[in-house]
């Protein structure tokens, strides 16, 4: 029988933390300010808002959505984007991803103030985050993942982490901070020969694939550690990668979904946000 372990206490702490610092910056009037890029109508952009938006409003940072047309163009969308980097009642910026194929973000990446960028988009914060250097903004839900493992007490180093996945977002980034804490990591995608031979083996399996019920009982080791990154709807309810019910009976901790790494992630969001707007307000 597994341990669930729940995202709540990980984000009630951080949330604690957050709300005296905007207590503090408020006393200053300084009103933290988090914009919201939303193209389109996306299920897990929806959940990850419905979220966030909660979180914010949970702290006293004040939340402001900008949505898109899904079929804006280019130019169009980098001309809204300059407007919140220009906007000094702005701290931090996060745009939902990954944007319709028409938006090349190989482009729109260069065009976000680092400063504001506050989930790793800028090949800034991309280029600190490589390095391990911890200055920037690691991606949030990354960053959330590790928090749980160590919020948990997960031994990482020398261990076997495997993630299922290589977006830009989750899988690629997830990968390089169990690395940079000494796991040896393993990268498992659509065109992996044998998908649960090779998550067998992991100590630590990051599921963050996009398909509901992805990993079932014989991809998981006995008394592994399963994270859940999933965020998929079907008929209305969130649910996760990992078929729930088969592997909770074989991993020692695995994360539920929703509240799991989801709650978490929103926490670290507004996190950074209070880092950047005590940057720009040089405290
Ligand atoms: N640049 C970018 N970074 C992301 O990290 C990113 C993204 N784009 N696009 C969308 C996906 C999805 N995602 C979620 C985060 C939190 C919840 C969350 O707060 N979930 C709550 C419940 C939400 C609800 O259903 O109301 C929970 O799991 O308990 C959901 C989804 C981050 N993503």
């Amino acid at each position: 029988m597994s341990r669930i372990i729940k995202g709540k206490p990980v984000a009630d702490k951080i949330t604690e933390e957050l709300i005296e610092e905007v207590k503090e910056l408020r006393n200053k009037k300084i009103y933290p300010k988090l914009a919201i890029v939303r193209v389109g109508a996306r299920e897990d952009d929806l959940a990850y808002e419905r979220g966030a938006v909660s979180r914010c409003k949970k702290i006293g940072i004040e939340p402001e959505v900008t949505q898109l047309p899904v079929d804006i163009s280019q130019e169009d969308f980098i001309k809204e984007l300059r407007k919140l980097n220009e906007d000094n009642s702005v701290h931090g910026i996060l745009i939902f991803r990954p944007l319709p194929k028409h938006l090349d973000e190989t482009v729109i990446k260069y065009e976000i103030n680092p400063e504001k960028d506050i989930d790793c988009f800028s090949p800034v914060n991309e280029g600190k985050l490589y390095e391990g250097d911890d200055s920037g903004f690691p991606p949030c839900t990354p960053k959330a993942v590790m928090e749980i493992l160590k919020f948990y007490d997960v031994e990482i180093k020398g261990k076997n982490a495997t993630i299922i996945g290589r977006s830009n977002v989750v899988g690629k980034p997830v990968a390089l901070m169990l690395l940079n804490e000494n796991a040896t990591i393993k990268i498992c995608h659509s065109k992996t020969k044998d998908i649960a031979k090779a998550t067998r083996e992991a100590d630590i399996l990051v599921a963050a694939v996009g398909r509901a019920n992805f990993v079932k009982e014989d991809f998981v080791k006995d008394g592994s550690v399963v994270i859940d990154v999933g965020i998929n709807v079907i008929d209305g309810k969130v649910c996760g990668d990992v078929d729930f019910d088969e592997v909770k009976n074989k991993a020692a901790l695995i994360t539920p979904v929703p509240r799991g790494v989801g709650s978490v992630t929103t926490s670290i969001l507004a996190k950074h946000l209070v880092k950047a707007c005590k940057m720009q307000n040089n405290i």
